[in-house]
């Protein structure tokens, strides 16, 4: 099972957390900028190609000290289909590289339809009875509010191809609340959309207790993510909102099990703009300061939790 795989990549660099790849231009140092504008012009193609050099680099100086990726597709999107080549070419390198990569789409959809987002995200596409991987992630993110029928095609690729799911169940943003917080009967509506996922999961069981549907819950909600650690045994957490949204270590330490597994940790604008936030930090240094951003980010979180092993 896909999260398998992570778990390892997780225990084998001792890192929770994950580095999520959301690169606006305005992330990208200026040198490199400069360098592909005069190539390929103001245009989505130097755009693309100035996101890609950042994006390349940054994996080069990160993969052997963090296990992840979580590129959004929204900030690929934003350069049209350049961009979304870039999108490809971040998930195909990353994995080259060893690394878990999460594509970040929150897709959901009818059936039918979710059976065209499942196959392009997690599957492969049928071309004339050739099969061939169109983007090829390990994971992606996804709404379950539509219900069984716009996850059911995810699974069915998740058992075919090894792969996961992220599904949201209370996210990190300020408004969060408004509808995931209400009640149904006596339970709240993230906490009946977490019962789904363990339901989702049943099987699609992983070698080490988690299944291959995970769920979202944000690190700006420390007691949401401590009642669902509880309440669900075996999904897996991806706990973005740590850093830039203020989520703090001791905070997301309560969505991780009693080895330290269960959970992985976000951070984006964190890590891809920590040279702008060091002193002095000279912009060619850009992913230097990203490395030195995951391991204190690393070093901050895995302070708060048990030794991360298997046994
Ligand atoms: O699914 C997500 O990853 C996600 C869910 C959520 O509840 N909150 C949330 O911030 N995210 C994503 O996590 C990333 C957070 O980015 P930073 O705030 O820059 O670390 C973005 O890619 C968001 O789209």
């Amino acid at each position: 099972m896909a999260f398998d795989r992570l778990i390892e990549n997780i225990v084998k660099t001792q890192n929770p957390s994950v580095v999520g790849l959301d690169p606006k231009l305005d992330y990208v140092p200026e040198y490199i900028k400069e360098k592909k504008f005069k190539k390929y012009g103001k245009t989505l193609k130097g755009a693309a190609k100035a996101i890609w050099e950042f994006n390349k680099t940054i994996i080069d100086e990160i993969h052997d000290i963090c296990p992840a990726i979580k590129p959004q597709a929204a900030y690929y999107e934003m350069y049209g289909y350049e961009g979304v080549k870039t999108l490809y070419k971040t998930i195909q390198y990353a994995k080259e590289k060893g690394m878990f990569v999460m594509t970040d789409g929150k897709r959901n959809d009818i059936g039918a339809t979710m059976e065209a987002y499942a196959t392009a995200h997690l599957g492969l596409t049928d071309v004339g009875g050739e099969l061939v991987e169109a983007f090829g992630a390990d994971a992606l993110t996804v709404n379950g509010y539509l219900g069984s029928d716009g996850i059911n095609p995810l699974l069915d690729q998740c058992r075919k191809y090894d792969k996961g799911i992220f599904v949201l169940v209370k996210t990190s943003n300020k408004s969060s609340g408004e509808l995931q917080d209400l009640m149904i009967g006596n339970k709240t509506v993230y906490a009946t959309m977490g019962s789904m996922c363990e339901l989702w999961g049943k099987d699609v069981m992983g070698k080490y207790g988690y299944s291959g549907v995970g769920a979202v819950v944000g690190a700006t909600y420390p007691e949401q993510l401590a009642e669902m650690r509880k309440a669900l045994p075996h999904t897996f957490f991806l706990v973005p909102g740590y850093g830039a949204q203020g989520g703090g270590a001791e905070g997301v330490s309560k969505a991780f099990d009693d080895h330290g597994l269960g959970a992985i940790v976000n951070s984006s604008r964190g890590v891809m703009c920590a040279y702008k936030k060091e002193d002095n930090c000279d912009e060619h240094d850009f992913a230097k300061a990203a490395r030195r951003e995951v391991i204190r980010m690393k070093e901050d979180i895995i302070s708060y939790l048990p030794k991360i092993t298997l046994e």
